[in-house]
């Protein structure tokens, strides 16, 4: 059976209704210009909603306009930049199915013939109003003979076309839907790339956010290997706006939800998810990735990738990426306000005030300066937290367990026993590894000076709570800023249980380091463009778990990806089977890092399907998927 499709001109052929583009070609330098725009849009909406009969929004409309013969050259000029974006990438489709394609529009065929034939569409399979003008050229009316300018127009004319076959309705507005309505077409799409309108998405058979998705519905080649509304992104604990709607703009259907969830819910929410994005909060556990039946890519919103069980990622494929110094500053800063709010004992004494108290004393309040600082972990936010304090005059000390270069006059200790036990201040910035699991414990804050400053922003199960409270309640610690805990809350409307409430001189902060706007932003940016770059080229940088791989961009040629466990032999096999194919490989780049090994080949166009299925089922493939 046959296919054809009927296609609207207006916000789905091109991204703007002419009209109103029109509008404000024809207006220009008028007074009533704004006022007439904005009329002519909600004329449109309201005709387009199916609210107001189309032929007196369209006799509205054109009143309105003012417009003239001279006007249309430099309209069509401006519609051709406005070809939706899936449409100008789709010419092939034009080309191919030019007998089989309409554009039906209750528009103009003086702006839309040059249009849509510079797309392919052929001129006698174009069905539009004609525009009437007087002497002077000026716009005063159209063919009210054309049943495109009576309601129920586009039904008549698919009618008239008799088409031997089925017919498929992409549009963006009611008057798109009637041909459905009239029984005349199999399937209408509402066709949402450019606008939403609700009342017609209520009605479609099936939503469109691009011309690639009808496409691949129907089984026929489109410019992109998949269509993006099709993968699925789910964004937990409140990802930053801006990471929602750079993913959204890339076509992704996004999901967000504002807490963390737990290992049974995630199980369940995952199913269908190809991206997830979270924070420190959610667990992304090995139950939890084996539950998940499409996962691509994890964009950790945050330095810390200890929540995610990364091996388990690793072996289904699954790439992770995080923001590993997006926060860091935020960190830092928070850091160094709470060392010298601790010295100083200012939220004891400002608590005091609170309740009326007023306890003017120098007593146990110092300066920062030439106080030593110990930093247990000297990696991004360590060494910075290192260069701040030295600034402001505090001596740094520092232990990591790697070989770290010491930044300003840092002085690098060996053990950290010797940094205990020289520090007055210590702040802890390991990473969240479960070696790292109560690090701090009793015998470290023996090992402490008597009145230390003990910070713990990195995180919580790194520390022994229990022995922090004791050494608080014995004044062995004289000061303590916490900002992460074993335990957090899944969300802020969760209570806060833990046993450092009430103690003195202690700041509690709800795991805070990194929540400034500017840190947010900047995360929210930096990670969704590591996963669209993933996603798009399969570029792997920064990846926590994947081999690293920076990927041109594709040009002319399919791109494989084949993701497949670190056992010898795999790239001879790949490159045999192309070779059985004869595919000529235009590019290939490979990295292994001890568990998988990544291998994209770049090559000329044509392969057959029986390639494809051979790739996917060599020994060991963990994953396969074809860019173009
Ligand atoms: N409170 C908050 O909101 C935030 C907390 N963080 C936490 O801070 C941690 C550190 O962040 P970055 O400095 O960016 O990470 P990083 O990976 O650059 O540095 C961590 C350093 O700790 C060292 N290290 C690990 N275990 C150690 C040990 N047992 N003893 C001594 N050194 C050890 C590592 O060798 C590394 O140099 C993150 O992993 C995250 O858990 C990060 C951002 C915000
Ligand atoms: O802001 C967050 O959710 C987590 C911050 C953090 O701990 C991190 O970046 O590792």
């Amino acid at each position: 059976m046959d296919k054809y499709f009927i296609i609207d001109f207006d916000s789905t052929l091109t991204r703007v209704e002419a009209m109103d583009l029109l509008a404000s070609i024809s207006l220009e330098g008028k007074p009533q210009k704004e006022e007439a725009e904005s009329k002519i849009k909600e004329l449109t909406d309201l005709g387009m909603n199916g609210e107001i009969s189309f032929r007196d929004s369209l006799k509205d409309r054109l009143l309105l306009l003012e417009a003239n013969k001279s006007h249309l050259p430099q309209l069509i000029t401006a519609l051709k930049d406005q070809v939706s974006i899936s449409f100008k990438r789709n010419t092939a489709f034009f080309n191919e199915y030019s007998d089989k394609i309409y554009v039906i529009s209750n528009g103009f065929r003086e702006y839309i013939e040059p249009i849509v034939t510079s797309l392919g569409v052929l001129p006698d399979h174009i069905f539009a109003n004609e525009l009437i003008f007087d002497e002077k050229g000026n716009i005063k009316g159209f063919d009210e003979n054309n049943p495109l300018s009576k309601d129920g127009g586009k039904a008549a004319i698919i009618r008239s076309l008799d088409l031997d076959g089925d017919i498929y309705v992409i549009g963006d507005g009611h008057n798109d839907y009637e041909i459905k309505a009239a029984g005349l077409a199999n399937k209408f799409y509402a066709f949402t790339e450019n606008i939403s309108r609700e009342k017609v998405m209520e009605k479609a058979d099936h939503i469109a956010p691009s011309l690639d998705e009808v496409l691949f519905e129907n089984k026929i080649n489109s410019a992109i290997s998949y269509p993006k509304n099709r993968i699925k992104v789910l964004l937990l604990e409140n990802v930053h706006p801006i990471g929602v709607s750079l993913l959204e703009k890339e076509g992704f259907s996004v999901e967000v939800y504002p807490a963390g969830l737990d290992e049974d819910e995630l199980c369940e929410k995952i199913k269908g998810i190809s991206i997830l994005g979270l924070r420190s909060k959610t667990q992304l556990s090995r139950k939890v990735i084996e539950s998940a039946d499409r996962l691509m890519a994890v964009g950790a919103f945050c330095i810390g990738t200890n929540q995610i069980d990364l091996d388990a990622c690793q072996e289904r494929g699954v790439a992770v990426f995080n923001a590993p110094f997006s926060n860091t500053r935020s960190v830092v800063e928070l850091a160094i306000g709470s060392i010298i709010m601790l010295i100083r004992n200012i939220f004891d004494k400002s608590v005091l005030m609170h309740h009326g108290k007023w306890d003017k004393s120098a007593s146990g309040s110092k300066e920062i300066r030439g106080k030593k600082l110990g930093l247990i972990g000297y990696g991004n936010i360590g060494a910075q937290l290192s260069v701040l304090a030295e600034s402001i005059g505090m001596d740094v000390y520092y232990y990591d367990t790697e070989e770290k270069l010491a930044l300003g006059n840092a002085t690098k200790l060996d053990s950290l026993e010797e940094l205990l036990a020289e520090a007055d201040v210590v702040s802890l910035h390991v990473d969240g590894r479960i070696e790292n699991t109560n690090i701090i414990g009793k015998r470290e804050f023996d090992l402490m000076k008597e009145g230390v400053i003990f910070l713990n922003l990195s995180r919580g199960h790194v520390v022994d709570i229990t022995a922090l409270k004791e050494a608080i309640t014995s004044k062995k610690v004289a000061g303590s800023a916490v900002d992460v805990f074993p335990v957090e809350p899944k969300s802020n409307n969760d209570p806060f249980e833990n046993e450092l409430r009430g103690l003195p001189n202690i700041i509690l902060t709800p795991h805070i380091g990194g929540s400034t706007e500017e840190a947010q932003v900047n995360i929210g940016q930096f990670v969704p463009a590591r996963i669209m770059d993933y996603i798009n080229t399969g570029t792997t940088t920064n990846s926590v778990n994947f081999p690293n791989l920076q990927l041109p961009r594709l040009q002319n040629a399919h791109r494989l990806i084949h993701i497949h466990k670190n056992v010898p032999g795999i790239i001879a096999k790949i490159n045999q089977l192309f070779a059985e194919h004869e595919i000529n490989i235009v590019g290939q780049y490979l990295k292994t890092n001890e568990k998988i090994g990544y291998v994209i080949t770049d090559i000329d166009k044509a392969y057959s399907k029986d390639l494809i299925k051979a790739l996917r089922a060599i020994d060991h493939t963990i994953k396969f998927r074809v860019l173009y």
